[in-house]
């Protein structure tokens, strides 16, 4: 039987899931939140016509010979207003943000200037309209300046704070819950015991998921016993989470309770099973109202998996549009066999040729179980299913890794 292609898988994966409903959120918190509405201004900014130096505020009519001397009337100060007008001969002090007085047009930086008393003497000719910060450089009031689906940056919070939004509207974070499985797994720090290594896989994945804005409850390791796996997968359930993520026991060993688990509660099943390497038996399905997806225990499988539809998956339910992994294309560093019916996903370190061409050289070891080839990596070279002998300086297809 042939093997559902990734693509297929991915589409799956995506088919029902949608963009969480909207929440307003403070500012403080809503950086890497990703818009739920267009984000109009509230108001205009600057709102009225404001200096951008310190100086004086004239008529440029009243300076058309050096030196002038004008007669100071008051000052202006960002925050403190001149009630005020300039009439002919007359000037104001001004500091930088003050607004401008009426009958003004013009700033004189202090620099340009000498006092004596209450004249101001002006040793240059102004250029007319000078240093003034016009009502609306930045912004008028309703214009949209922030649109949906917009993941908000640290500029875009200032921005937003300047529009008058103390709360913006964001998608709700998604809720994954993280559950992996086998006996065989004790906590970093713990001395592992005959036949028991270090749990690993879950550390990379829950950051994974944090980073693209999930919210993850941690259910820890269970063994290997069909109940304790429905148990977990029902305190998923009851945690109301939108996505359960497991690790292990997804293959077809005796160990591998998953799936049993799974469908002891009904699950949907979407697939099981997929023409990739690594992660062939990654799964997916529907409990209710949560999605499933059953990544491989073997670190590399879980993580190249979590990243290819883990990724699109909470990208989608957080709104964004750029859903799917970007590819790029780089030349290849090392030669490579043609390929089987499995599309490849080989780890491989990026560099730069002579020419400043991006360079994606394999690791000459790819097992599925090796952490430091995958940590070492940054990024993933894409071999096609039946993709034939590719030789170094051929051009192939990556994906770059999340730093
Ligand atoms: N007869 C077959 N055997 C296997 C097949 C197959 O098609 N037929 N597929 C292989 C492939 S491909 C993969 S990938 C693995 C996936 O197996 P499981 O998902 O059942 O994973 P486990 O057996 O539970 O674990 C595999 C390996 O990874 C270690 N592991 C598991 N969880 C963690 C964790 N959280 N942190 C660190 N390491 C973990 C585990 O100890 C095992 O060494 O199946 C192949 N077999
Ligand atoms: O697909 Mo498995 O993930 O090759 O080791």
């Amino acid at each position: 039987m042939s093997l559902l292609p990734v693509a297929d898988a991915l589409e799956r994966v995506l088919a029902k899931a949608r963009p969480l409903p909207a929440e307003h959120v403070a500012l403080n918190e809503a950086y890497g939140r990703v818009l739920a509405e267009d984000l109009r201004a509230l108001r205009t900014q600057p709102p009225v016509d404001v200096s951008a130096m310190d100086g004086y505020a004239v008529r440029a009519e009243d300076i058309t010979t050096v030196p002038t001397e004008l007669t100071l009337i008051g000052e202006v100060a960002a925050g403190r207003p001149f009630t005020g007008a300039i009439e002919a001969g007359q000037t104001a002090r001004i500091f930088t943000g003050g607004e401008l007085p009426a009958g003004a047009d013009t700033i004189v930086v202090q620099e340009h200037t000498r006092r004596e008393g209450d004249k101001i003497i002006f040793a240059t000719l102004p250029q007319a309209g000078r240093h003034i910060r016009k009502a609306g450089l930045d912004f008028f009031d309703n214009d949209i300046l922030l649109v949906r689906s917009r993941v908000l940056t640290d500029r875009d919070l200032s921005l937003a704070a300047a529009m008058n939004h103390p709360l913006v509207p964001v998608h709700r974070k998604p809720r994954v819950a993280m559950l992996a499985t086998g006996d065989e797994l004790v906590l970093p720090g713990q001395t592992p015991g005959p036949g028991q290594i270090i749990y690993s896989n879950g550390f990379s994945i829950m950051a994974f998921a944090r980073r693209l804005g999930a919210e993850v409850i941690d259910l820890g390791i269970v063994a290997d016993r069909l109940e304790d796996t429905v148990s977990a997968i029902r305190r998923a359930r009851d945690a109301n989470v939108d996505v359960l993520v497991t690790m292990g026991g997804a293959s077809v060993g005796d160990y591998d309770l998953v799936q049993k688990a799974l469908s002891a509660e009904n699950i949907d099943l979407s697939f099981w099973k997929i023409a990739m390497r690594p992660g062939r038996p990654l799964m997916h399905g529907q409990l209710g109202e949560m999605q499933v997806l059953g990544l491989p225990g073997n670190p590399v499988s879980a993580y190249v998996c979590a990243f290819l539809f883990l990724g699109p998956l909470l990208r989608k339910m957080t709104g964004r549009h750029d859903v799917e992994n970007p590819t790029e294309q780089a030349l290849l560093g090392s030669d490579l066999p043609e390929n089987d019916e499995r599309a490849d996903y080989l780890r491989a370190r990026i560099s730069r040729s002579v020419r400043g061409a991006l360079v994606a050289t394999p690791f000459p070891l790819q097992d599925s179980s090796m952490g430091r080839v995958l940590a070492h990596a940054d990024c993933l070279v894409l071999r096609e299913p039946l993709a034939p002998r590719g030789a170094v300086g051929s051009i192939c297809t990556i994906l770059k890794l999340p730093l």
